[in-house]
C-alpha cells in the first residue's frame, strides 16, 4: 500500500510517499527561511501554499520513476475501466497543531488530491506523528516519548486508547524558547542549529533551572540568558550554558517519566531532537539506568511529510479516515485528543513495577532497619557544576521542608541526619507501600489535605506524584520534598495540584473518582481560589489532564 503524506504546519512544505510493503519513504521538502528574525505567519503560509504543489509533483515523479504502484484498482463498480489508476491508496495530511493559514493551505491541497483520485483522506495530528515515527523506526513496544519541537515540548505515554501527557512545558515550546534568544542576539530562524554551533566554544555560567514534577518552564532561563548577553557575557558561553540547562531539564523529566511509568524505552522526536548534545544526554541517562533509547534520523525529526505518511498508513489500516466535509484543520489540536485507533490497549505504559521504587529517578535509597538512607547520585549527563548545585540545594531543601511539613501536622519521615557535601539524608522509614501501588480515594483525599496544609504554611512540595506518597493502614505520608520551595504565588500551589492530578491521570484507569476525593480533601483544609486557579491552568489548553475520550 502507498500513502501520500503532506506536511506544512509552519516552516516546512513537504510531501512524502510511504510504501508499507518495503517500509521505504520518498520525501521532498521545501523550507521557508525568513530573511531576518522569526517566522512571519503570513509569509510562511504563502510559502506553504506555493511550495506544496511542487513538492507533490516531485515526489510523484520519483514514484513513477521507481515504478511503484498503488494497490487500489482503476475499475468502476460495474467492472468497466475507470480511467487511470490513482498513484497512491490514501492521502494523509497534518491537521494540526500549527499556524492556521499554513494548515489551511495543506488541508486544501490534501482534499483536492483525495477528491481527484477518489481515495480516502486521513487527518493526522502532527505531534503524534513526531512520536509515532520514533516508535515505528525503533520497533519499541511501549516507549515514553519526549517530543522536543519548535512549538511544543512534552512527555507522552500511551495508555488505554490515548496518548497521555505525562509532563510538558508550562510556557513556550523548547525550540521557540531557544529561537527567542537567538532573535534577541540578531540571528534569524532557525536559531537552534546556530546555538549548537556557538556552544562548541563556550564555557559554563549559572542560569535558572526549573522543573516541577514532570513539567518544566523556560521563561525564567530565557530572560536570564538575554540578560547575561546584554551584560556582556560572551554569546558562546550563554549558548553553551543554555544547552546545558535546557537539555538537562528535558533529560531529568524524561528519567522521571521512565521511573514513574516503569518503562524502559525512550524515543525522542521533534526538530530539537537534531541537537547532538540533547541526544548525548538522553542516551547517557538511558544507558545509566539500563533503558533503551532511540532517536530517528534527522529527516524524520524536523518537520517532514514522511512521519505524516507513516502514521497516515497506520490510521488508514485501522479504518481511521475522515470525510472531506469533516476534515477541517485544528490549530490547537492536542496529542491527547487523538483517539489512538491503531494501537491495542494492552500496549499501555504505566503498569508500575514495585521493584522500581528503590531505583527512583534521582537518588539511591537504602533501607537500614527503621531508617532510609537517601543519596542523590551524580548524573554524568549534566555539567559537573550544575550537577553539584542541584544535588546540594535539593538535599538541603528536602531536609528543611520535610521538617517544616511535620510542624504543620503533615505526616513525614523524621530527619535523622543531613550530609550536604555527600548529598545524603538519613530519614525515618515510613509507610508500607507507595501510594502508586495502593491508590484509593481515601488516601487521595488525605494527600489533598496535606498539600493544603503545606500551602497554608507558604511552601509547595514540587513533585507530589503517587510515588512520593507512602501509605500504611493508619497514615498517608508525604516524602521527597527535594523540589519544594517557599512561595506565596497561588499559581505555584495550583501547579502542585496539577502535578498530582496529571500523574494520577497518566497512570491509573479510574482517575476521576480519585481526583474528586483529592480535591475534596484539599477544599476541607485549603482555599478554593487554588482549585479555581487549577481550572484556569488546565483551561489554558496546553496542560490539560485529559482522562479518556
Ligand atoms: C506545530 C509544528 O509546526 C511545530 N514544528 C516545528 O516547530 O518544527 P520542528 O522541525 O519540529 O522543530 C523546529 C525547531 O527545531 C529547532 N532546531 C533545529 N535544529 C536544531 C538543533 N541542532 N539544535 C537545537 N534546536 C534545533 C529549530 O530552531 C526550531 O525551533 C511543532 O512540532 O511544534
Ligand atoms: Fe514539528
Amino acid at each position: 500500500m502507498l500513502v501520500l503524506g503532506l506536511e506544512g504546519t509552519a516552516w516546512c512544505a513537504s510531501a512524502a510517499v510511504y510504501d508499507t510493503e518495503t517500509d521505504a519513504v520518498l520525501q521532498e521538502s521545501d523550507a521557508y527561511v525568513p530573511d531576518s528574525g522569526g517566522i512571519h505567519p503570513r509569509e510562511a503560509a504563502e510559502h506553504v501554499a506555493d511550495a506544496i504543489p511542487s513538492v507533490v509533483e516531485r515526489v510523484l515523479d520519483r514514484l513513477a520513476e521507481r515504478g511503484w504502484s498503488a494497490d487500489v484498482d482503476d475499475e468502476n463498480d460495474d467492472g468497466t475501466d475507470g480511467g487511470s489508476a490513482p498513484p497512491v491508496d490514501a492521502v494523509a495530511f497534518s491537521r494540526g497543531p500549527g499556524l492556521g493559514p499554513c494548515l489551511r493551505a495543506v488541508g486544501t491541497a490534501a482534499r483536492t488530491l483525495a477528491g481527484r483520485w477518489d481515495v480516502p483522506l486521513v487527518g493526522v495530528n502532527h505531534m503524534v506523528a513526531h512520536l509515532e515515527i520514533g516508535r515505528h523506526r525503533s520497533g519499541f513496544d511501549s516507549p515514553v516519548c519526549l517530543n522536543a519541537s519548535g512549538a511544543n515540548a512534552h512527555l507522552l505515554g500511551y495508555r488505554d486508547g490515548r496518548y497521555r501527557v505525562l509532563g510538558e512545558t508550562m510556557d513556550t515550546g523548547v525550540g521557540n524558547a531557544i529561537d527567542k534568544f537567538t532573535r534577541h542576539v540578531g540571528w534569524s530562524h532557525p536559531g537552534g542549529p546556530k546555538v549548537e554551533e556557538a556552544a562548541g566554544d563556550g564555557s559554563y555560567v549559572d542560569l535558572p533551572y526549573v522543573v516541577k514534577g514532570m513539567d518544566f518552564s523556560f521563561s525564567g532561563i530565557m530572560s536570564a540568558a538575554k540578560a547575561e548577553y546584554d551584560d556582556g557575557t560572551p554569546v558562546e558561553d550563554v549558548c553553551y550554558s543554555l544547552q546545558e540547562h535546557v537539555f538537562a531539564m528535558l533529560t531529568e523529566v524524561s528519567e522521571r517519566a521512565l521511573s514513574l511509568t516503569g518503562s524502559d524505552e525512550l524515543v525522542l522526536g521533534g526538530g530539537v531532537g537534531q541537537n547532538a548534545r540533547l541526544r548525548e544526554m538522553l542516551a547517557e541517562m538511558c544507558d545509566a539506568r539500563g533503558a533503551k533509547f532511540h532517536v530517528p534520523e534527522p529527516r524524520f525529526l524536523r518537520d517532514n511529510a514522511g512521519m505524516i505518511a507513516v502514521l497516515g498508513a497506520k490510521m488508514y489500516r485501522a479504518g481511521d479516515t475522515v470525510a472531506i466535509a469533516e476534515s477541517s484543520v485544528d490549530p490547537n489540536f492536542r496529542p491527547d485528543q487523538v483517539p489512538v485507533t491503531w494501537r491495542s490497549r494492552e500496549e499501555s505504559v504505566g503498569v508500575v513495577d514495585p521493584e522500581m521504587r528503590l531505583r527512583g529517578a534521582e537518588a539511591i535509597v537504602e533501607i537500614e532497619g527503621d531508617r532510609a538512607v537517601k543519596r542523590r547520585i551524580g548524573k554524568s549527563y549534566r555539567h559537573p557544576e550544575l550537577d553539584r548545585t542541584l544535588r546540594t540545594t535539593r538535599t538541603r531543601g528536602e531536609a528543611r521542608l520535610t521538617s517544616d511539613a511535620r510542624r504543620v501536622g503533615v505526616p513525614t519521615p523524621l530527619v535523622y541526619d543531613v550530609d550536604v557535601p555527600e548529598a545524603t539524608l538519613t530519614l525515618q522509614y515510613v509507610g508500607d507501600v507507595d501510594l502508586a501501588e495502593r491508590i484509593e480515594p481515601e488516601q487521595c483525599r488525605r494527600v489533598g489535605e496535606h498539600l493544603a496544609r503545606i500551602h497554608g504554611a507558604g511552601f509547595v512540595h514540587g513533585d507530589p506524584t503517587p510515588r512520593n506518597v507512602r501509605v500504611d493502614d493508619e497514615r498517608t505520608y508525604l516524602i521527597d520534598f527535594g523540589l519544594g520551595y517557599y512561595t506565596d504565588h497561588v499559581e505555584d500551589y495550583a501547579m502542585d495540584l496539577h502535578v498530582f492530578e496529571g500523574s494520577v491521570a497518566g497512570t491509573t484507569s479510574d482517575a476521576q473518582t480519585l481526583l474528586d476525593a483529592f480535591e475534596e480533601g484539599y477544599l476541607e483544609v485549603g482555599e478554593r481560589r487554588v482549585i479555581d486557579r487549577l481550572r484556569t491552568v488546565e483551561g489554558r489548553g496546553r496542560y490539560q489532564v485529559n482522562d479518556g475520550p
